[in-house]
């Protein structure tokens, strides 16, 4: 049964509606980065994926369904029957299961630094494992250090534990039934039956899904898909790249229509 995702609503109420969903372990916060630039022309919605943040935490565990679910009430609450959708990481597994089991909600696609088989369940059942006896604290700095290149990190150190602040802040039941989502998710075979016009962002310094197997794999197999990778950018990379990643999304959903490009 689906949750009422925690979500927040920014731009014009008549302009087409862009979803981003986010990464483990992350909340609304991780695309601060895009919602000034896209919200002109956009109506953004961002929402805390379930077991995160501020939205409901079942107990798990969770299936990729489960996560694709939510999001399609959401759309429904929000009186939404197409959207345009952009997802990092767990956030781009999430738009991969809506591109092919409702092709009909989604317009275009951007998937950033996402995985269409996250290399099989063990690593991930004992990550689950760890996450609900000790708490995503015991994996956030492990997990943080992946998400920004030592430049950006020695750089903008604020910023970095702000994010791993998060992570550690993640509800335990939450963080441990998503990964345990990740442990079952193999969308390789599907991924010829996607529709939509996608964009699929890798990152050069990507270690957590690294861009051959991962963006490459899915640019080769989504008809027409367009695969850019971005250097100095490792796996948070709307966050480290993100007047690149905005451009990229601009660029992209621009395509959409008159209403998009007109601005
Ligand atoms: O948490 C990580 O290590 C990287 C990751 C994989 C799926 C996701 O959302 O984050």
């Amino acid at each position: 049964m689906s949750v009422e995702l925690h979500h927040t609503v920014t731009g014009p109420e008549d302009a087409p509606t862009l979803l981003l969903g986010g990464s483990l372990g992350s909340t609304t916060q991780m695309w601060e980065p895009q919602v000034e630039a896209l919200s002109t022309a956009l109506r953004v919605v961002r929402f805390d994926m379930r077991g995160h943040g501020r939205s409901p935490v079942p107990d798990g565990p969770y299936t990729m369904a489960d996560l694709g679910g939510d999001v399609l009430a959401l759309l429904d609450r929000l009186g939404v029957e197409r959207t345009h959708y952009a997802g990092l990481s767990l956030g781009g597994m999430v738009g991969q299961w809506l591109a092919v089991n409702a092709p009909e909600r989604i317009d275009r696609l951007a998937l950033l630094a996402t995985s269409p088989y996250p290399g099989g369940p063990q690593n991930w059942l004992d990550r689950a494992a760890l996450a609900r006896d000790q708490g995503p604290v015991a994996l956030a700095d492990t997990v943080v250090g992946r998400w920004f290149t030592e430049d950006f990190a020695k750089a903008r150190p604020h910023e970095v534990t702000e994010l791993r602040d998060g992570i550690a802040d993640t509800p335990a039941e939450g963080y441990a039934a998503c990964c345990e989502a990740i442990s079952q998710w193999d969308v390789r075979e599907d991924l010829r039956r996607v529709g939509a016009p996608t964009l699929v962002v890798g990152g050069s310094e990507d270690q957590a899904t690294p861009v051959d197997g991962n963006a490459a794999l899915i640019a080769d197999r989504i008809p027409g898909a367009r695969l850019r990778v971005l250097d100095h950018a490792a796996h948070l990379l709307s966050w480290e790249q993100a007047p690149r990643v905005n451009t990229l999304l601009t660029w992209h959903l621009a395509q959409a229509g008159p209403e998009l490009s007109a601005r």
